[in-house]
């Protein structure tokens, strides 16, 4: 395996090569006599490591990935529990934070509001076309709990795009990466003069709207094959623009589904943990989200549609679950609730409204404290001293990206409940040695849920996401614990078997889309779930270095 030094150059004319594009084996002579593969991957990772700033590190990766996919690859592969941290969550926030700073060298499609009417001609531009299959789509609009970071967003894309080839074995020629511009309202960059998208505050949202209606029938025609994941759009945006397509093309949103189905596999299998220890049925457990977004209200659609699988109806489901905005407790006496909020509105409270989240503690008495609300430190001491004299194993799990956004450490959460806590986080924290017994951090993160679930809609060509695959994304992640894993007392299995855990997702799902009649791979339905799960493990992509 070899680098590429110099641009590309054909007939004479300088052309872009788009990463991830392999770049051209140089001749012979161009190289050291001794480079060889393998080696070099253990050189490339010793350059790693030799940096400090893990800003640098992504950098490096980025350089890396672009010269040498396959090596890349497969230093990912080996080493996943290193490698998300820096080319994901939370590295790729900083990336994103200065998109404009670092911007080298062109990678994924910009479309821009000034594209509109000729959105067709600008995604003719991208040089795999028939090769496509799976697009991860942003407006930078919410990235992570980062705000508002316009055209910055692209590194989103990129990164989960990234985890599809690891995770998934997603062929690099077929991924993606889309940013939309449609104006930023963050003054810090429309005052920035390196910022790298319009200098405009954003469109209305009936001009957004006719723009992804345009985007998305254009997509479509180009590429009929493509798998759609909708990135980091603004809650109200997220809501509006999955329902609008979700039935018209294949799609889905990773923040209210992805991040539902995660976070669904790690309650049930906190759930199931603490229900031993408290005796209480899998169905009585009250569950309090603090912070109301699209990801919070997607998890509890998701836990809902758990609680009614298992019995219960609509309404008991519901009342399973409470939710706290930026104004305290939501009950629907309180008046003007967004949207989205409305449906996980309390009616059975009307009194002053509730704000302070040790009296919500006391008044609900939950047995899970969900966090997705980007306000870092908000599991205070005490909060995490009342879950804990609440439950015998209170589960807490503070899911805010990135790092610096979580509720609480995972320190602090275990420190405050003597170690009884049943925790996952969005992003990465290191395992604890307690009272000499090691303990280890959930990672919540949608990353376990998005590779397998796209996978097994682009193989079983399913012509729209269901609810039903995303559910079955997410019992497969459940299910997919070992015994060891079990006897570690991990909510999640390691990240270092992503790939078993995506076949057996990707497995499920197709199975689901066949269920549910919207699969178009008809030779699969014959295929036993063993034949089907082979088949799938067929089709990862591996790194030949
Ligand atoms: O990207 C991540 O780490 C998880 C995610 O979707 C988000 O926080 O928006
Ligand atoms: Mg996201």
């Amino acid at each position: 395996m070899t680098i590429v030094l110099t641009p590309y150059w054909s007939n004479g004319v300088q052309k872009l090569r788009m990463a991830p594009q392999p770049p051209p084996k140089p001749a012979h002579g161009l190289t050291p006599p001794a480079l060889d593969g393998s080696i070099h991957a253990l050189r490339c990772l010793a350059q790693l490591r030799s940096k400090d700033k893990n800003i640098e590190k992504y950098i490096y990766l980025t350089q890396l990935k672009d010269a040498d996919p396959d090596i890349f690859y497969k230093l990912c592969l080996e080493n996943m529990a290193e490698f998300t941290p820096l080319i994901y969550t939370p590295t790729v926030g900083d990336a994103c934070i200065q998109f404009s700073q670092n911007y080298r060298r062109p990678e994924g499609l910009f479309i821009s509001y000034k594209d509109k009417g000729k959105i067709g001609s600008v995604l003719k531009n991208w040089p795999r076309i028939n090769e496509a299959r799976i697009s991860v789509v942003t407006d930078g609009s919410r990235i992570l709990g980062l705000g508002d970071l316009g055209v910055n967003g692209m590194p989103i894309s990129i990164g989960k795009l990234s985890l599809y080839i690891a995770g998934a074995g997603i062929r690099p020629s077929s991924t993606v990466p889309i940013c939309l511009d449609l104006g930023t309202n963050n003054e810090k960059f429309l005052e920035d003069p390196l910022y790298l998208g319009l200098r405009q505050k954003r469109v209305s949202e009936a001009e957004m709207t006719e723009f992804m209606d345009e985007f998305m029938h254009e997509m479509s025609v180009l590429f009929p094959k493509l798998l759609i994941q909708f990135e980091d759009f603004a809650t109200e945006k997220a809501f509006l623009y999955l329902e609008r397509f979700r039935e018209k093309y294949p799609l889905f949103n990773d923040d209210i589904q992805g991040t539902g189905a995660v976070v669904l596999s790690g309650f049930l299998n906190a759930a199931k943990l603490s229900s031993a220890a408290s005796g209480l049925l899998m169905t009585a457990h009250r569950i309090l989200f603090f912070g109301a977004g699209s990801a919070g209200v997607g998890v509890a659609m998701q836990l809902m549609s758990f609680f009614t699988l298992q019995g219960l109806s609509v309404q008991e489901a519901r009342e399973r679950i409470w939710f706290v905005d930026s104004q305290g407790m939501v009950y629907t006496a309180r008046g003007r609730l967004a949207e989205h909020k409305k449906y996980f509105a309390r009616n059975d409270y009307n009194g002053e409204p509730m704000t302070d989240l040790l009296d919500i503690l006391d008044y609900v008495k939950p047995t899970a404290l969900l966090g997705l609300s980007t306000i870092s430190g908000a599991f205070s001491t005490e909060v995490l001293q009342t879950m804990a004299a609440l439950n015998p194993r209170p589960i807490v799990f503070p899911l805010s990206n990135p790092v610096r956004l979580s509720e609480c450490s995972f320190e602090d959460a275990v420190v405050n409940t003597q170690g009884k806590v049943l925790f996952a986080s969005g992003s990465p924290f290191p395992e604890i040695d307690f009272d000499g017994k090691m303990l280890y951090p959930g990672q919540g993160n949608n990353m376990y849920i998005f590779p397998g679930l796209g996978m097994g809609a682009i193989l079983s060509r399913a012509s729209s996401v269901t609810d039903s695959m995303v559910e079955a994304s997410s019992l497969g992640l459940a299910n997919s614990l070992t015994p060891e894993e079990h006897a570690m007392g991990l909510l999640y299995p390691q990240v270092e078997r992503i790939r078993e855990i995506s076949v057996a997702i990707a497995t499920s799902v197709i199975r689901a889309a066949q269920k549910a009649g919207v699969d178009r791979s008809p030779d699969l339905r014959s295929m036993s779930d063993a034949d089907l799960a082979t088949f799938v493990a067929s089709k990862m992509w591996q790194p030949q270095v």
